[in-house]
Parts: structure tokens; sequence; C-alpha cells
């Protein structure tokens, strides 16, 4: 492979063609349920480790397929990649999956990648696209296998529409693609989960943070991110505030 310069346009091939190579391998394969997605997962890190290594041999990798290792602390620049997002669903043959390429840079999450390989779409940092105006009533994006207690609040509160979504990125781009307004999640996460769709996010102007409005830090030891927020900045306030109001009332 020929060494793509731009860290962007990097970030925005690999998740292109790793999302093809499993596209691929779900209709060719014959594989099917925990054995299809455990083939996704392994075959797209495998094919991203690699060609990180090959194409930014001096960087960090922290990957959710591959075992962690203190080397990239010491690292300004750390790739952050989930070779698929959404396992579940990629195995379920649904189209709410992605991959997810972000570099972080001292902990910042500023370049990266989405692709949505069953949409045919790849969202990138350096491509923002003007979001379509929010609707009166708001659609907020929930996990579909386990949505918030503290969302579906959140929810109630603003007279949201729910909308249940496999995949912390194909929601997150959701909002980006002006298709949902809020994507609220407490409980549980890692910062693959949350690294390139959140940058994604941040470039096309939207509102990131954690559910107390402190900001999402990467490359830390510790890589559990419980929760975040990414919601159109004249929402955050309001949202923030009713996320509390119900954390006291819990
Ligand atoms: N409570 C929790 N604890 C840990 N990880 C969680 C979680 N809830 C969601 N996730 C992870 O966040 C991603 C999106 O989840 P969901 O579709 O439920 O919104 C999934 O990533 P993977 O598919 O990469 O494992 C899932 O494993
Ligand atoms: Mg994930």
């Amino acid at each position: 492979m020929t060494i793509i310069a731009d860290d962007t346009e990097l970030a925005a091939y690999l998740a292109k063609a790793a999302g093809a190579l499993v596209l691929e391998m779900r209709d060719t394969s014959g594989l099917v349920a925990k054995e299809l997605g455990n083939a996704g997962d392994q075959t797209a890190n495998q094919f991203l480790i690699r060609a990180l290594a090959e194409q930014r041999p001096d960087d960090g990798l922290l990957s959710e397929e591959s075992k962690d290792t203190d080397a990239r602390l010491s690292k300004s620049r750390v790739w952050i990649i989930d070779p698929v997002d959404g396992t579940r669903e990629y195995s379920e043959g649904r189209s709410d999956w992605a991959v997810h390429v972000a570099l972080a840079i001292d902990g910042a999450p500023v370049i990266g990648a989405v692709a949505l390989p069953a949409l045919d779409l790849v969202l990138r940092t350096d491509q923002p696209a003007i979001i379509p105006p929010a609707p009166v009533k708001l659609r907020m994006v929930v996990s579909r296998t386990r949505p918030a207690p503290e969302a579906v609040a959140v929810a109630e509160a603003l007279g949201a529409e729910l909308i249940p979504m496999g995949s912390a990125g194909a929601k997150a781009m959701a909002v980006v693609r002006g298709e949902a307004d809020i994507y609220l999640h407490t409980g549980g996460q890692y910062e693959w989960d949350s690294c390139a769709p959140v940058a994604v996010a941040a470039a096309y102007g939207l509102h990131v943070s954690r559910v107390d409005g402190s900001p999402l830090v990467y490359n830390q030891r510790d890589v559990y991110m419980p929760d975040l927020l990414i919601c159109r900045k004249e929402h955050a306030a309001h949202v923030l505030a009713l996320v509390q109001l119900s954390a006291e009332k819990n």
C-alpha cells in the first residue's frame, strides 16, 4: 500500500476499506450470528492494525480487538479504532453498524472517519456539511438493546421521539446526517466506541461532551468512558440540565 500522507484521508480510506471487507464477508462467507460477528471483528481489526503499522509506525494504537499496552500512553498521536461497532447488528444483517478510525492528538478527538458500509457512506472530519434544521418534535437515538434509563427519562421530559438503533457510530452519524437530533448514552462504553464518531460530530459543529458537560478526553490509561452526549449546540444546555435532574432523582 502506498503511503497516504494526510491523516484524515488515511482514516477515511481505512474505514471504507475495512467496511468493504466485512460487508463482503457477510455476503459471501456463509457464516451467521456470533461466528459472523467474531469473524467480522477479527478481519477488520487485522486489516486496520496492519495498515496502521505500515502507514504510521511511530503512532500509538488503541483497538477494541487488540490487547492494550502501555505503549500508547507516552504518545501524542494515538489511533483509536473500533473495527466493527455494532457487531450484533452487523451479524444480524442490519445496516446500523460502523467502522471507526480516529486519531487522537494529546487526548483530543480531532481527526477521524466513520464508515457506514451498509449505507455506502463515510463521514469524515475534513468534509463537514450543513446539518438540516431540527423538527419541532426532537428525535433522540438510543441503544436498541440497552437504552439508558436516563436517556429515556430525558426524552420523555423533552417530549422527544425515541429512535432505537445499534452502534454508537451509527447513532452519532444519524445526528450528523440530520436524521436525529440527540444521542445520549449513560451506563457504559469505551473510548473506541465514541472517539471517531465524536471527532466527526465536533467537526460538523455539534456539541460533544460527557453528560456532566466536561470534555471527552481520549487515550487515558482507563479506557472506560461510560457516557456521552452528542447533539445540536442549541439543545445542549437543556439536555445536560435534564440529565442532571434525572441523576438527582435516582
Ligand atoms: N453498558 C455498556 N457497557 C459497555 N459497552 C457498551 C454498553 N452499552 C453499549 N456499549 C458498547 O457501545 C457500542 C454501541 O452499543 P449500542 O448499540 O448498544 O448503542 C457497542 O460496541 P461494539 O458493538 O463495538 O461492541 C457496545 O458494546
Ligand atoms: Mg464499539
